[in-house]
Parts: structure tokens; sequence; C-alpha cells
């Protein structure tokens, strides 16, 4: 059975300037034990299909199965299954931190889970903080109390919406440890992110939406590979010649120029040497997923999509 499974799932929004499709016709399924990443730039639809998935949304058309269970038809025990990392930091600031995991405990009707919730404080680096008032915590430790919040049943699936948006290095290490020790455990883990190094590192297979739509769907390994292998990275003052400017991913003085072999970074350095371009700081480097991104994004753009 797949863990999480998106059929043919819309969300149209009315707004006063009318209807809005924030999500068009998206099919992807997780399986149980996959560690997915769900990529795409601010607005493409990310937050909306998780809370389709969590019940806080509903698909205007299409179904979404968490272990077999519709998440509309049969909501608890689709919920049950479902440990969720909201992206907003929202909190009842009157309960310190353990009563904070146990009230989350008697929602999900669990008992006796004090050594559960000693465990997920321990491993989030909240242990000294368990006594503390939620509203004396500083933004990063509320956070960390929102994912042991969302683990506190033992879900089967969990679900992080832009876990270490704006959170230090350090929670960023705890947290992913953490959270790979769980998938090895058996846990699925579905993880949108803007940071494409994590998602490259953790995530065995992802999906990229632009515009609500899903336009690639595939093992990490299988994406990288599918990349041009290298990268030519130079400064420049200079303006490129055109046929290069036309691939280049320019950041400032910054250019990127994606290569196959050195045959083609030569073949760059003498298109750019015969254009008058002067270069420093040349350096050639792997590509990596946030080079497949910039491409997906780009030829998702020239495919017309809306
Ligand atoms: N309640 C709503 N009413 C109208 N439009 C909405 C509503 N919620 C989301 N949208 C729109 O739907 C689109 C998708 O939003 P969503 O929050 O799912 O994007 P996202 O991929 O999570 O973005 P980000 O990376 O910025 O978090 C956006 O254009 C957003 O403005």
């Amino acid at each position: 059975m797949s863990a999480v499974s998106f059929s043919s799932v819309s969300k149209v929004f009315n707004t006063p300037k009318g209807p809005f499709q924030a999500l068009d016709d998206v099919t992807l399924t997780i399986e149980e034990g996959e560690f997915f990443g769900l990529l795409g730039p601010n607005g493409a639809g990310k937050t909306t299909l998780i809370s389709i998935l969590a019940g806080l949304a509903r698909a205007s058309s299409g179904s979404v199965s968490v272990l077999g269970s519709d998440v509309q038809t049969q909501f608890a025990a689709a919920r049950r299954q479902l440990g969720v990392v909201p992206q907003e930091l929202v909190f009842d600031p009157f309960f310190n931190v353990r009563e904070t995991l146990r009230l989350q405990s008697g929602y999900f009707g669990v008992k006796n889970n004090d050594a559960w919730i000693d465990e997920l404080l321990e491993n989030l680096g909240l242990a000294d903080k368990a006594g503390a008032n939620m509203r004396q915590l500083s933004g990063g430790m509320k956070r960390r109390v929102l994912v042991a919040q969302a683990l506190v049943h033992k879900p089967p699936i969990i679900v992080l919406d832009e876990p270490t948006a704006g959170v230090d290095v350090e929670l960023r290490q705890t947290l992913w440890q953490f959270v790979a020790r769980l998938n090895k455990q058996g846990h699925t883990v579905l993880l949108t992110t803007h940071y494409l190094e994590e998602a490259e590192a953790l995530c065995t297979r992802l999906a990229m939406l632009k515009r609500g739509r899903v336009v690639a769907l595939a093992r990490t390994s299988e994406l990288l590979g599918a990349a041009s292998a290298n990268v030519l990275r130079f400064k420049t003052d200079d303006a490129l010649p055109p046929q290069l400017a036309a691939q280049a991913r320019v950041t400032g003085r910054v250019a990127q120029l994606p290569a196959q072999d050195a045959q083609e970074i030569e073949q760059h350095l003498s298109q750019l040497r015969a254009a008058g371009v002067r270069v420093e700081d040349v350096e050639i480097r792997k590509a990596d997923l946030e080079d497949v991104f910039l491409n997906v994004m780009a030829q998702a753009a020239g495919e017309g999509a809306p």
C-alpha cells in the first residue's frame, strides 16, 4: 500500500479578482519508507497540497489517501497516520513545553506518553526547556516544539513543511539527524524545502511543482544524472556573447555555465576570449540540485506552463 497518494488533485481559490487555480491535476504517489521532497518556487502550491493532505483544506477535485484512508471521507483514520509540522508557529502561550506535548498526545488519544515525550525532548535539544512556558521560547525553540508536537503520536508518515526556514545551523543538523533516524526506522517522510542542498542530501525522490503543476517527478539521482555534469563559474564585469548568455545563470558579477565535459568547458572559455570577456576567479564544479531545479523551472516556462 502506498503511504500517500494524490490523485488528480486540483484546487481553485475564489479570490476577489476571480478564481485562482493553485493546484492543477496533481498526481503522485509516495511509497512507504520513502524520504520524499516536494520542491517549487514561492507560490507553487506546496503548502496548499500539504494542507489538503492534512485535511486543513479541501481539494476542488481529485482525491488524497493516506495508507489507504481517504482524507475526506475517513478523516480521523487518515489524520492519525500523519505527523504534520506546519510552516507557521501557532501555540497556546499559557502552557509549558511538556504540557503542550501532553495535550497533543491527548488529542490523538495516546495515554502515558511521557517516555516518548522525554525522548523527543532529548533528541530535539529541548530537555532543559520542558518546564518553560511556550511564550518564553525563542522562535527556533518554538519550531523544535512544533516538530515534537507533530511526532508525539509516533505517526508512520511525517510531513515537514519548510521546517528549517529561518532556523540556525545547529537545529537543522539536530532535526535532520533525528528525522533521518526515524526514516531509517521505517517512517515515511514528506518534506518541502527551499534549501535544495538539504533536499539533495536527504530525499530519495523528488517532485517539482510550478504554478500548481508537477513539472518533474523522479529519483534524486536520476534528476542529478540527467543534468549537465559540470558548471563553469566565473566573475566578470563584461556582457556575455549571446550564445553563452542564453544558457548562463548570472547573479550579480557571477556567471555560471553548464558544461558536459572538459571539451565543452574549453569551448566556453574560447568563446569568452573571442568575445573579449575578461574573467576572474574561474572555477569548475559538479552540477547540483539547484542547477537541475533552475533548469526544470526554465523549461517549464518555455513550454508555456500557465
Ligand atoms: N486561501 C487562499 N486564497 C487565495 N489564494 C490562495 C490561498 N492560499 C494560497 N493561495 C495562493 O495559492 C498559491 C499557492 O500557495 P502555496 O502557499 O500553496 O504556495 P507554496 O508553494 O507553499 O509557496 P511558499 O514556498 O511561498 O510557501 C499562491 O499563489 C497563493 O497566493
